[in-house]
């Protein structure tokens, strides 16, 4: 699909005057299997849209971010689109940072409309209210912040703006108590326990509803075969350790780092 560089920082720039209706920027769409949490493995078509407000130096999807990149599409053609992939029962809305999108709320309202089950993957520092059957929270950690060291672009300068933004447990408890969630953390070392730790507790504080540890998920980070195979035994242990549940990438397991995946 051609794509066009976006202006702005979110990556909320506006659609042409060619498409009616409400329109999403949209980076890719495929079909694939879910490769992260408790529905790995399940047949799923993608809507990936651009534009985040946090960059996270690992981000596997960087054009999505850093440098975002799309085309414009109607809601009703992304439906469409989804559509012509006849044996998908599941489609997961992911970006970028969907819920930044107000049009996202009517994609899955049209979604849900015509029966299928929604996933989707957010960062949890936005709340929106729509029919979510999974709401796939992964909140980020201290070591997501690029730092002049871990820049994949600049020298830091997005550090300040994705610390003060990368957590807000109020949000978190509201997505908990609205929506069946999984909080998914990408998981860099040991180091990062004891903050999810910590951010567990104050989640289960603030929400009215459970958090099961079997509604924490830790994912090795790793966009390429290359440094999963680094992480993920790690992180594994660390699961047993701690009690909370282990997520392959399975996507990455089968295709690496492949677009549309
Ligand atoms: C690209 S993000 C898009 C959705 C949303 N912005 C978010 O971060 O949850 C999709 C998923 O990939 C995870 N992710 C991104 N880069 C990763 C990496 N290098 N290793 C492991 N997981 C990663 C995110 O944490 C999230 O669960
Ligand atoms: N196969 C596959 N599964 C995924 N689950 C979450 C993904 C995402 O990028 O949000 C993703 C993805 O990019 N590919
Ligand atoms: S929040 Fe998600 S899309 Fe945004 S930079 Fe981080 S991993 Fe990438
Ligand atoms: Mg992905």
């Amino acid at each position: 699909m051609p794509v066009r560089a976006t202006e702005t920082e979110a990556g909320e720039a506006s659609p042409g005057d060619d498409v009616e209706g409400p329109a999403l920027p949209v980076n890719e769409l495929f079909y694939s299997l879910q490769g992260e949490g408790k529905l790995a493995g399940v047949p799923t078509v993608f809507v990936r849209t651009s534009g985040c407000n946090l960059r996270c130096w690992f981000c596997d999807s960087y054009h999505t971010s850093w440098e975002p990149t799309h085309d414009w599409l109607a809601v009703e053609d992304v439906v469409e689109e989804v559509a012509s992939h006849d044996d998908a029962e599941h489609v997961v809305l992911t970006g970028g940072e969907p819920f930044v999108h107000d049009a996202s709320v009517d994609l899955l309202e049209r979604l849900d409309a015509r029966g299928y089950h929604t996933t989707v993957e957010t960062n949890g520092t936005i709340f929106r209210d729509a029919p979510v059957d999974l709401a796939s929270v992964s909140p980020k950690l201290a070591s997501s912040t690029p730092t002049p060291e871990r820049d994949p672009k600049g020298e830091g300068e997005w550090a300040e703006k994705h610390e003060s933004r990368r957590l807000d447990v109020d949000t978190l408890a509201e997505l908990v108590e609205t929506y069946e969630t999984q909080l998914k953390f990408v998981v860099t070392g040991r180091e990062d326990l004891d903050e999810i730790d910590d951010l567990v507790a104050r989640v289960r504080e603030t929400a009215d509803a459970t958090v099961a540890n079997d509604d924490v998920l830790l994912m090795p980070e790793g966009a390429t075969r290359e440094s999963l195979d680094e992480n993920r035994e790690t992180v594994a242990r660390l699961a047993m350790e701690y009690g909370y549940r282990y997520t392959p990438r399975l996507h990455v397991d089968l295709w690496n780092d492949a677009p549309g995946t």
